[in-house]
C-alpha cells in the first residue's frame, strides 16, 4: 500500500488504483498518524453548536479516521477448559480502555464520604443470614475477580457488598434496598461473576448446524428499565469480567438489532437487557433463557410497576426460563413501596431482605433545598441558581428534571439562547440523540443537562455537583432517585427543588424525607403540609404518575393500587417466604 503511494507522483505511470474502504483512507493518506488510544476521546464539534439546531448539532458523522479496524483488537476473555477457568493473557490497551489511567475522574469517582457508609445502619432479615464480608478478600471472592476489583482500583467493599456477596454466593435469593450511589451494581456483579468463576458455565444444549446464526443461552440475565442504565450495567460487567470465560452482551431498544445479534454471535454469558428488545430476540428465536441461574432486576419497584410488570412476568414465567425454585432471583433498588414488596414476592423463594439505611432513604451526602418558584418565574430563578454554581474552570455538571418532553426541549433551549452549554434527553429523542446527549454531558462539553424521567434512575456520572428539580415529580420515590444522580460513591452534592402550589401531592413525603435527612424545612413548605392535609394531602406523595396507589411507608393514602394483593394472591408456589407478607414491618422501616 505505502509503495503505491510512493509510486503515485506528477508524471509517474499511474498503477490501477485498488478500492479503499473509506475508514482507512486516511490511514493511507497520513500513515504517520498514531492509532488514538482509548474510547473516551473528545468528540469533535461538540462545541459547534447553534441554538437553533440545539443539543444536537456538532455530532460527529464518522468515528475518528484514524482508529485502528475494530477486528485488530483481541476480545479480551478467557475460556472454561475440562473444569478450570483459563483467563486471556492481559491487554493492556483494553485495560486501559476498561479502567482509565490512575486518578482517571471517569473512572473512578469515590469521594471523600466514601468512608461514612460503614456508620449507616444495614438489616438482614430471612433464614441463615451470612456474616458479611469486610474486605474483597478470598474467600469468599473469587481471585480472578479480585484482580479485576484491583484494577477497577476499589479497595473496600459498601455495606450493599459487604453483604451481597456472601448472601447470593451461598445461593439465595435477594432483596436489596440501599441508598443511590452507593454501589447496588458491584452488589450484583461481584457475587454472580466470582459464583461463574469458580463453577463455570452450564452445559448449553448443541447448535443446529442448520441455522446460521446461533442462539444464545445466558447463564446471568440483568434487566433494567431504561437504554441508558442497560448500557452502563454493561459496561461495568465488561470491566469485572475482563479476561474471563463470561462474555457480556447487551440488548436494549433503539439500537440497530443487527448490530446487537453480531454481539450476541460473538457469545453471550451475562447478557444486560431492556425488556422490549430482549422479548423481540426471545421472540425471534435469537436468546434461549433455559441456562438462567441468576436473574437480577435492578430498580426493582420500577421493573415490577405498571408499565413493566406484564413484560417481566412474560420473561420470567411465560419463556422458557427456570422456575423460581431453581434460578437464583435477585432485586435491587434504593426503593421499594410496600405494595411492590407484595408483588415481589411472586418471584422470589426463602429470600433474604437486606435494607442499607431506611428503605426510600436519601443519601447523607447531598444537601436538599427547596425553594418556592411561581411556574412563570422559574426560567428567571433557574438561571440565578446557575451563576451561582457554574464557577469558570469548575468539572461541575448540572443536571435540570421537568416533568415533560416538550419541556425539556423547551427549556434546553432557553438555556443555549441564553449562551450556556446545554443539551437534553427524553424519550422522543432518538436513541444517537439520547446516547450523544448524555456523552457530552458525561464528557462536560455539555456541563448542563435537562432530562426527564430517562435519566432519573441509575445513571452513575461523574461531577454532577447539582440537581435541579425545575418540576417536582408527583412520586417521592422518584425525587429520591432524581436527587440520587449527585452525592454518589461518597461524594458530596447539592439538590434544589422549586415547589409551588401544583406540588401539594408531594409535600408530605418531601417533608419526611427532609427531616430524616435533617435538612432544613422552609416555613412554606411547613404550611403546605398543613394546607395538604386540610385537603386530603396524598401520605407520601405516591400514586400521581404511574397510578401507583398505595404510600410505600405508612402514610396510607386509601387511593386504589393496581398492585393491592388479596390474601388468595399469594398461593402462588413462590409464596413459601420466610416473612410474613401480611406484617407490616415486612421490611419497611418505619418511618
Ligand atoms: N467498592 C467500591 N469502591 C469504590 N467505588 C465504588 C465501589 N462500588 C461502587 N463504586 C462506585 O460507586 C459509584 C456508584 O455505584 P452504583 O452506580 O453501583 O450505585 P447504585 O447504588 O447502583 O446507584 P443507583 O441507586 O443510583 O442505581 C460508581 O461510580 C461505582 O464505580
Amino acid at each position: 500500500m505505502e509503495s503505491k503511494m510512493s509510486n503515485n507522483s506528477a508524471g509517474a505511470t499511474q498503477p490501477a488504483r485498488k478500492y479503499v474502504p473509506p475508514h482507512l483512507r486516511a490511514q493511507e493518506r497520513s500513515p504517520s498518524v498514531p492509532p488514538a488510544v482509548g474510547a473516551s476521546s473528545p468528540m469533535p464539534g461538540a462545541f459547534t453548536r447553534t441554538p437553533s439546531n440545539s443539543s444536537f448539532a456538532g455530532r460527529p458523522s464518522k468515528p475518528p479516521s484514524s482508529l485502528p479496524p475494530r477486528t485488530r483488537r483481541p476480545d479480551g476473555y478467557g475460556k472454561w477448559l475440562d473444569g478450570i477457568h483459563i483467563p486471556a493473557p492481559r491487554n493492556e490497551r483494553l485495560e486501559l480502555d476498561l479502567f482509565g489511567e490512575p486518578g482517571d475522574p471517569f473512572k473512578q469517582s469515590t469521594g471523600i464520604n466514601f468512608d461514612k457508609y460503614a456508620d449507616i445502619p444495614v438489616e438482614a432479615k430471612g433464614h441463615n443470614v451470612p456474616e458479611p464480608i469486610i474486605e474483597f478478600t478470598n474467600p469468599p471472592i473469587d481471585p480472578h475477580l479480585l484482580e479485576n476489583i484491583k484494577f477497577a482500583r476499589y479497595t473496600t467493599p459498601t455495606p450493599v457488598q459487604k453483604y451481597s456477596v456472601p448472601i447470593i454466593g451461598q445461593g439465595c435469593d435477594l432483596m436489596a434496598c440501599a441508598q443511590t450511589g452507593s454501589g447496588k451494581t458491584g452488589g450484583f456483579l461481584f457475587p454472580i461473576l466470582s459464583e461463574c468463576f469458580k463453577n463455570g458455565p452450564v452445559q448449553t444444549p448443541p447448535a443446529n448446524p442448520s441455522k446460521y446464526s446461533t442462539k444464545v443461552y445466558p447463564t446471568a440475565l440483568i434487566l433494567a428499565p431504561t437504554r441508558e442504565l442497560v448500557n452502563q450495567i454493561h459496561e461495568e460487567a465488561k470491566k469485572f469480567a475482563y479476561r474471563s470465560w463470561v462474555k457480556p452482551a447487551v440488548v436494549y431498544g433503539g439500537a440497530p438489532s443487527g448490530e446487537q445479534m453480531r454481539q450476541l454471535d460473538r457469545g453471550c454469558d451475562l447478557l444486560s437487557a431492556a425488556p422490549g428488545r430482549l422479548c423481540d430476540f426471545i421472540d425471534r428465536g435469537k436468546i434461549s433463557l433455559a441456562n438462567v441461574k441468576y436473574l437480577v432486576l435492578d430498580e426493582a419497584d420500577r421493573m415490577l410497576d405498571m408499565g413493566f410488570e406484564p413484560q417481566i412476568r412474560r420473561i420470567v414465567q411465560g419463556c422458557d426460563m427456570p422456575s423460581v425454585e431453581d434460578r437464583q432471583t435477585l432485586l435491587f433498588s434504593a426503593t421499594f413501596p410496600r405494595e411492590i414488596q407484595l408483588l415481589a414476592g411472586d418471584f422470589l423463594k426463602n429470600e433474604i431482605f437486606l435494607s442499607v439505611g431506611r428503605v426510600g432513604s436519601t443519601s447523607e451526602n447531598i444537601t436538599q433545598t427547596v425553594e418556592w418558584a411561581e411556574d412563570f418565574e422559574k426560567k428567571s430563578v433557574l438561571l440565578d441558581i446557575l451563576e451561582g454554581h457554574m464557577e469558570p474552570e469548575s468539572n461541575n455538571r448540572t443536571l435540570i428534571f421537568v416533568e415533560t418532553k416538550r419541556m425539556a426541549d423547551i427549556l434546553c433551549d432557553f438555556l443555549l439562547q441564553n449562551n450556556l452549554r446545554a443539551t437534553a434527553i427524553h424519550g422522543d429523542r432518538d436513541q444517537r440523540e439520547r446516547e450523544y446527549a448524555l456523552n457530552t454531558f458525561k464528557m462536560g462539553y455539555n456541563p448542563l443537562m435537562v432530562a426527564t424521567a430517562v435519566a432519573a434512575r441509575g445513571l452513575d456520572i461523574p461531577h454532577v455537583s447539582l440537581v435541579v428539580n425545575y418540576d417536582l415529580p408527583s412520586d417521592i420515590d422518584d425525587y429520591v432517585h432524581r436527587i440520587g444522580r449527585t452525592g454518589r460513591a461518597g461524594n458530596t452534592g447539592h439538590a434544589i427543588s422549586f415547589f409551588n402550589q401544583n406540588n401539594l401531592n408531594i409535600v408530605r413525603g418531601l417533608v419526611e424525607i427532609l427531616r430524616e435527612a435533617k435538612q432544613e424545612i422552609p416555613i412554606f413548605l411547613e404550611q403546605s403540609l398543613q394546607q395538604a392535609s386540610v385537603f386530603g394531602g396524598r401520605g407520601r406523595g405516591r400514586g400521581g404518575s404511574r397510578g401507583r396507589g398505595m404510600s410505600s411507608r405508612g402514610g396510607g393514602s386509601g387511593f386504589g393500587s393496581p398492585f393491592r394483593r388479596t390474601a388468595s394472591s399469594w398461593d402462588s408456589p413462590s409464596n413459601s417466604t420466610s416473612f410474613s407478607h401480611d406484617s407490616p414491618a415486612y421490611w419497611i422501616q418505619k418511618s
